[in-house]
């Protein structure tokens, strides 16, 4: 069930018109639905059954403080990769003991700060990281649990940008190596094993390297307690795609079903780190036509939202249904399209060749867009970011208002 969808012409997010919506806080403006927030959580949570497990949302996709604490109140655990992202699940009410903390460069000040208020586990990258972590840990006078990343060297055959379990990418250690630094871990004092953690890369739209990966880490856990070091939990990473266009990702609850079914599992507990799969298709970017302008060839739909409120398509010339918030009549005359931002960039475009029928003035949305979409945002051009609204039935919350220009340069200053 889609909670965007028109009615008597107009485009709804849940109960509320986005024309309504869109007048009064303006655009651009994110509209986010708390239905599918929390349906997409829980089809990832009920495939579990009985099976001891973590959900650990991945912070980076959308970290709006109000959709963290939508998910903590769900019970949900964070992955995060960086201390501002620990701070914002903290001040969402997220439990510090659910968070793994994941990524290639952690410095000392965000290591000491996760074990000041004690994290779920860290996921160490490289062997110099974990080095690192037992002298920080051990500075502190704590025990730091962890896991390893492995890169099992799976093709998880997405964009190369957003590939990261290959040989060739910056992510976790070599699978085939590993265990040296296991063992090595295991007789650190200030550190204490726990997992072993694996993420192939996102937008995945086949169980299939999910699944080779999975197979490799159970291979690795079972030679790790052959030579007497226990793995209590596995983290699967994150990684399921969405439908942005005509891919046909399995569903949230049949990827669960299809890893689940691996017996070997049974001993372990599990932890996933779904971002996109959770929060890509319960937004809408909504903005305003500028201007129409009609060159020889092309059109141009000049909106006044841009790359700085939505990268994806500049940056992996990703493809997102643009739609018009008042439904065009079947008769209506339509042109071929590329809708643009107002940015300084040739780059700077929300989507190309779009058969759209439009006049100045008309609002579109872009779907798909509530991973990755304002949590990539920048002031580039100095351009305020956009508004957050969450929609939950016939209530709409401002989650995050418009920045003010002032707000955009108010950390820097004259020379004396
Ligand atoms: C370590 C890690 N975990 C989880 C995620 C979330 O991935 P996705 O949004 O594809 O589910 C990412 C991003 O790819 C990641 O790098
Ligand atoms: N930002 C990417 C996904 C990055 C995944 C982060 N590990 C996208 O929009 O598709």
């Amino acid at each position: 069930m889609d909670y965007f969808n028109y009615k008597q012409g107009q485009l709804y997010a849940e109960d509320v018109s986005v024309k309504g919506i869109a007048n009064t806080y303006d655009t651009p403006c994110y509209i986010y639905s708390r239905a599918t927030l929390e349906r997409h959580w829980h089809a990832f949570n009920n495939a579990f059954g009985d099976h001891d497990h973590l959900i650990c949302y991945s912070v980076k996709a959308c970290s709006n403080i109000a959709i963290l604490n939508l998910f903590a109140k769900l019970g949900s655990g964070f992955d995060i990769v960086s201390v501002g992202e620990l701070e914002r699940v903290l001040a969402a009410g997220g439990d510090p003991g659910k968070v793994v903390f994941s990524g290639v460069g952690k410095r000392d000040d965000e290591m000491r700060r996760a074990l000041e208020v004690g994290i779920r586990c860290f996921n160490i990258e490289s062997e110099a990281e974990l080095d690192r972590l037992n002298s920080v840990a051990r500075e502190m006078g704590k025990a730091a649990a962890i896991s390893i990343r492995v890169n099992p060297d799976v093709d998880a055959q997405t964009h190369p940008y957003i590939s990261t379990g290959l040989k060739e990418n910056k992510f976790g250690i070599d699978i085939n190596t590993v265990e040296a630094v296991y063992l090595r871990a295991e007789k650190m004092p200030n550190i204490k094993v726990d997992g072993i953690d694996c993420h192939i890369g996102s937008q995945l739209t086949e169980v299939a390297p999910f699944m080779d990966a999975l197979d490799r880490v159970l291979d690795l856990a079972e030679r790790l307690k052959a030579q007497g070091v226990d793995i209590h939990h596995l983290d699967l990473g994150g990684g399921l795609g969405v439908r942005y266009q005509e891919e046909t990702p399995p569903l949230p609850a049949e990827y669960m079903q299809a890893m689940m079914q691996n017996e070997r599992l049974k001993d372990y507990q599990i932890i996933i780190e779904p971002g996109r799969a959770i929060a890509a298709n319960a937004a809408i970017l909504v903005s305003r036509v500028e201007y129409l302008k009609h060159g020889e060839d092309k059109s141009f739909a000049i909106v006044d939202a841009a790359m700085n409120d939505l990268l994806r398509p500049s940056l992996y010339q990703a493809w997102q249904r643009i739609i018009p918030v008042t439904e065009t009549p079947e008769d209506a005359e339509t042109k071929n399209y590329d809708v643009v931002g107002p940015i300084c960039e040739t780059g700077d475009f929300l989507g190309k060749d779009r058969q759209l029928s439009l006049e100045e003035g008309d609002l579109v949305a872009v779907r798909s867009s509530g991973a990755y979409g304002f949590s990539m945002a920048s002031n580039y051009n100095t351009r305020p970011r956009a508004c957050e609204l969450l929609v939950d039935g016939d209530q709409v919350h401002q989650i995050r208002r418009r920045e003010t220009i002032e707000e955009l340069f108010a950390g820097e200053s004259l020379l004396p």
